[in-house]
C-alpha cells in the first residue's frame, strides 16, 4: 500500500519512522510518502494561506498550491483524506475498509481550513473522504493523519507480529470492548488475577473474557451493543 501526506509541518509524521509502521515501511509492506505542501508554492516567501473570502479571522489554506501538490501525488486509484472537524467519523471499520486500498493521500489543513474549492474540484475526479477523528478541534490535520495511517497499516498483512492479537481487541470483529488483561506476578499491592486466568480451563477463560467484555461495554459504550445483532448474546450475561 502506498499512502501520501501533504502538510507544511511533515516533521510532525516522523513518529512514522518508528516502531511498526516504521518496520512496515523498511521492509516494503508500506510505501509512506511524505511531502512539504511548500515544494509547491510559486513566491519567494513560499506563502500557502491568504485572507477569507466574506471576512473573518484566521487564514485559508490556497487553492491553486493544493491544486499543484495533488495534480503531482494523486493517482488513478487513489482516495483523497481530508481530516476534518467536519468530517465522516473514523472508526475501526473505516480502518479495516482503507486497509484494502492500493493508495491513500492526505491532505492536511491547517490555519482555518483548505479553500472548500479544492474538495469540490478533486470529488469530480476522484474519491474524497472528509475524515474526522471526533467531536474536537486540532491545530491541523497532521495528528489525525498520524492516527488514520497507524490505524489502517497495522491492518496490512505482516505488519503486526500475531495477525490473532487483532481479532480480540476493542472494536473488534465482535464490536466489544477489549477483556482486561493481565501478567505477572499473579498478585500486585494486594489485587490478584482472577483465579480463571491461573486455571488453565480454556472453555472457562474464554466465556470469561467474553463476559467482561460484554460488561466493560455495557458500562462504557451501551451504544456499542445497541448496535450489536441481539442474536450474538443473551442479557442476561450482564446481570452483575
Ligand atoms: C484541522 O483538523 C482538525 O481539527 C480535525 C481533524 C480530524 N478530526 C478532528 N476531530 C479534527
Amino acid at each position: 500500500m502506498r499512502i501520501d501526506v501533504v502538510t507544511i509541518f511533515p516533521e510532525y509524521l516522523a513518529p512514522l519512522e518508528l516502531s511498526l509502521v516504521g518496520k512496515a515501511r523498511t521492509s516494503g509492506l508500506l510505501d509512506l510518502r511524505v511531502h512539504d505542501l511548500r515544494t509547491w508554492t510559486d513566491d519567494r516567501h513560499r506563502t500557502v494561506d491568504d485572507t477569507p473570502f466574506g471576512g473573518g479571522a484566521g487564514m485559508v489554506m490556497r487553492p491553486d498550491v493544493w491544486g499543484r501538490a495533488l495534480d503531482d501525488v494523486l493517482t488513478p486509484d487513489a482516495h483523497l483524506l481530508v481530516p476534518s472537524p467536519a468530517g465522516a467519523p473514523f472508526t475501526q471499520r473505516t480502518a479495516e475498509t482503507w486497509a484494502t486500498e492500493q493508495h491513500l493521500v492526505l491532505a492536511c489543513g491547517r490555519y482555518e481550513g483548505i479553500d472548500s474549492r479544492v474538495v469540490e474540484h478533486y470529488a469530480a475526479r476522484t474519491r474524497v473522504t472528509e475524515v474526522s477523528l471526533g467531536d474536537y478541534v486540532l491545530n491541523g490535520g497532521e495528528v489525525a493523519a498520524l492516527v488514520v495511517v497507524e490505524a489502517v497499516a497495522r491492518l496490512l498483512p505482516g505488519v503486526v507480529g500475531n495477525p490473532a492479537s487483532l481479532v480480540e481487541e476493542s472494536h473488534g470483529a465482535a464490536g466489544l470492548l477489549e477483556y482486561p488483561v493481565y501478567t505477572k506476578p499473579p498478585s500486585w499491592q494486594g489485587h490478584d488475577v482472577p483465579e480463571v486466568l491461573l486455571s488453565g480451563h480454556h472453555a472457562r477463560i474464554a466465556r470469561w473474557r467474553r463476559d467482561e467484555a460484554l460488561r466493560r461495554t455495557a458500562a462504557r459504550r451501551p451504544d456499542l451493543l445497541e448496535a450489536l445483532d441481539a442474536g450474538q448474546w443473551d442479557r442476561h450475561d450482564l446481570e452483575v
